[in-house]
């Protein structure tokens, strides 16, 4: 929390600078005007000091927004908004002789759709400023000499200095120097991360300490941080259903609401009845109880590293009961080694059957084949090139080296290929990876993989929100899978698949009626991420095809985020019903009441109907502080 504070105070445009800005539009001052215009000229006339032309002048100056905005919603949407309510209200106020009860009315909503604008507005500023900025200008490198130059002025490629204090400005690699990173603007992580040579960086983020020379490799709207305010700000135009559902119930209300009125009118013959139950029965409001809301909650998440591209999956997430997840790269560490090789054959040595398998599996960019590449490397084994190379997704790989096939992979990738396993061999908790020689099955090497840290706490977590069912998949052998699955206290498990059989799995679960999220690296996962009800990809701070593959990417590789994440969602989700039911339908069914028994005239309903339109506010903008774990 406080580093974000702090963030905020070194950024450009500062929130307050912001307000400011949008404050001073000239279409605001225009409102400001009109406001006390209509206001002071009601009041005069209340006194006695105004002709009732200039009131009717003031009404109609007063009403032209709303007329206007109205008629834009009815032709445009087909929707009757609180606008043609108002006006409605207004008029029968007026050409009723309530001509200063229709005035005030009219004036106190002016101000009431003044304020949520503003909220509104401000709202989707601090967004953008949660995840504060990029500088705009860069220190080049350039023949040994430094200057300073527009983000503009930059290619891809240029080295830039970063000094310690300053804001990285592109996305790159680290070529020379020292220094620890703040990634906490994007990631939500706030211990600095050490860099060096080697290391990749991120526009966005503060370099607490130290000096780097940068090789710029994305720039401006290229970069990590642009995509993520991009994603952020598309985040609103997906509506999420309940929001949907409360468009639909006004749209379906206004008819019997109008007929309603009629009604009362023929009975009572009260013109002030009317208008004030006019006020209370306006049903548009129901559409305003949501956006706030998932404005909010998209803010809050982004602020802990947490990605939600739209209202709609932060209600799916919220519904989620069953969570599905990749083993390798996800509940695994991804840093894969070989652990042991048994050979099968008196005459072939464990080295060299390794020399064998990591000459398959060289040009192969698996995981399990980089840690046979690499226990080669180690070893100090020279390694041939293969002469031929082809790779079976979810199998393994096969190659021909120095004349011979070699086949590389899973038991199912040696049985298809006509090689006869004497036994299948299966050890808990490490990965076989079978050999076979010329058709001839000659070893096993067996790969471990660790879990991944706070594993375990985040799955219990997860249980704790009410998810029912854990459920791993991996196109790992089922004792592996089997031992990782007990150690972590997951109900299912579904071993040796193919990408296909994952994504099959996961439409077989939604076929079932349960609402579906899945949680993988993004990369491999992608097909499975989109057939899930909500798509869950980690990294994405690593690699922009996570972030491009889910609905929800989490920016670091922290499993906690994803409870966090819940959270979240459940608490927008409650949030929203509160806003609807209590804050919506209770002071509406009252106000009604309170005005069909006399008790309220249409000034005081005015006045109490600000009432809900500030609690939904206080109630939306309270999920900003939503405390969650990691975050
Ligand atoms: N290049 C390869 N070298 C050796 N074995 C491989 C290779 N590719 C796949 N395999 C074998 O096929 C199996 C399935 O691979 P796949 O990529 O589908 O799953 P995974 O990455 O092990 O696990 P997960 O599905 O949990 O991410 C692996 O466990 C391994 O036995
Ligand atoms: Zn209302």
């Amino acid at each position: 929390m406080t580093e974000a504070k702090n963030q905020l105070s070194t950024m450009k445009g500062s929130p307050d600078q912001f307000r400011l800005a949008s404050l001073m539009r000239f279409d605001r001052s225009i409102e400001i005007v009109r406001i006390l215009a209509t206001g002071v000229t009601t009041l005069l006339f209340w006194q006695g000091m105004a002709p009732l032309e200039l009131l009717w002048l003031a009404v109609a100056v007063g009403l032209y927004p709303l007329v206007k905005i109205g008629l834009l919603d009815l032709i445009h949407e087909h929707k009757i908004g609180t606008e043609i309510f108002v006006t409605i209200a207004t008029l029968v106020a007026v050409f009723g002789g309530e001509t200063v009860a229709g005035a005030v009315l009219m004036v106190i909503i002016l101000i009431a759709e003044f304020i949520t604008e503003l909220s509104t507005d401000r709202a989707r500023a601090s967004i953008k400023a949660l995840i504060v900025s990029v500088p705009q200008v860069a220190r080049l490198q350039e023949k040994g000499d430094e200057r300073r130059v527009a983000i503009s002025e930059l290619n891809v490629g240029d080295v830039v200095l970063v000094r310690a204090g300053e804001k990285i400005p592109v996305d790159g690699t680290v070529i020379a120097g020292q220094g620890a990173v703040n990634e906490a603007p994007l990631t939500g992580e706030s211990i600095p991360k050490d860099k060096s040579a080697g290391s990749t960086l991120l526009a966005g983020t503060l370099l607490d300490s130290g000096a780097l020379d940068v090789r710029t490799e994305r720039l401006g709207a290229d970069t990590t941080f642009s995509r993520i305010i991009a994603l952020v700000e598309s985040a609103e135009s997906e509506q999420a259903p309940i929001q949907k559902l409360a468009d639909r119930v006004a749209a379906w209300l206004i008819p019997l609401v109008l007929i309603f009125l009629v009604g009362v009118y023929l009975v009572t013959w009260d013109v002030r009845t009317v208008v004030t139950l006019l006020i209370f029965t306006s049903p548009a409001e129901l559409g305003l109880a949501t956006p706030l809301v998932m404005i909010a909650a998209i803010a809050r998440a982004a602020r802990a590293g947490i990605l939600i591209k739209g209202g709609v999956y932060l209600e799916a997430l919220a519904k989620v009961d069953v969570m599905v997840f990749d083993k390798t790269g996800t509940l695994t560490a991804n840093q894969p080694r070989v652990v042991q090789i048994l050979s099968n054959r008196a005459s072939l040595k464990e080295a060299e059957l390794l020399r064998w398998a990591a000459a398959a599996d060289r040009r192969s960019a698996h995981p399990l084949a980089k840690a046979v590449v690499e226990a080669a490397a180690q070893q100090g084994i020279p390694v041939p090139e293969s002469e031929s190379f082809e790779q079976f997704q979810g199998r393994g790989v096969k190659a021909t080296v120095e004349g011979r096939i070699i086949l590389v992979g899973n038991a199912a990738l040696l049985r298809e290929n006509g090689v006869s396993l004497a036994e299948v061999v299966e050890d808990g908790g490490r990965t076989p990876i079978h050999v076979a020689i010329d058709n001839e099955f000659v070893g096993v090497i067996f790969i471990a993989d660790t879990l991944r840290p706070g594993v375990r706490e985040s799955l219990d977590e997860l249980k704790a929100t009410g998810i029912k069912r854990l459920v791993m998949l991996t196109g790992d052998n089922r004792a592996t899978a089997e031992v990782v699955a007990r150690d972590l206290g997951i109900d299912e498990v579904r071993a040796d698949l193919m990408p296909e059989d994952k994504v099959k799995a996961i439409g077989d679960l939604v076929a079932q009626g349960h609402r579906v999220a899945m949680v993988g690296d993004g990369i491999n996962d992608a097909p499975a991420l989109a057939r899930a009800n909500v798509g869950i990809a980690m990294g994405a701070g690593g690699t922009q095809a996570a972030l491009e593959a889910a609905d929800i990417a989490l920016m670091t590789d922290d499993l906690r985020k994803i409870a966090g994440a819940r959270a979240i969602a459940r608490r927008a989700y409650r949030t929203i019903q509160e806003n609807i039911f209590v804050g919506i339908g209770v002071v509406h069914v009252l106000g009604i009441t309170a005005a069909l028994l006399g008790w309220i005239g249409p000034i005081e309903a005015a006045i109490i109907h600000l009432g809900p339109d500030v609690l939904v506010f206080i109630n939306s903008i309270k999920l900003l502080r939503v405390r969650i774990h990691g975050a």
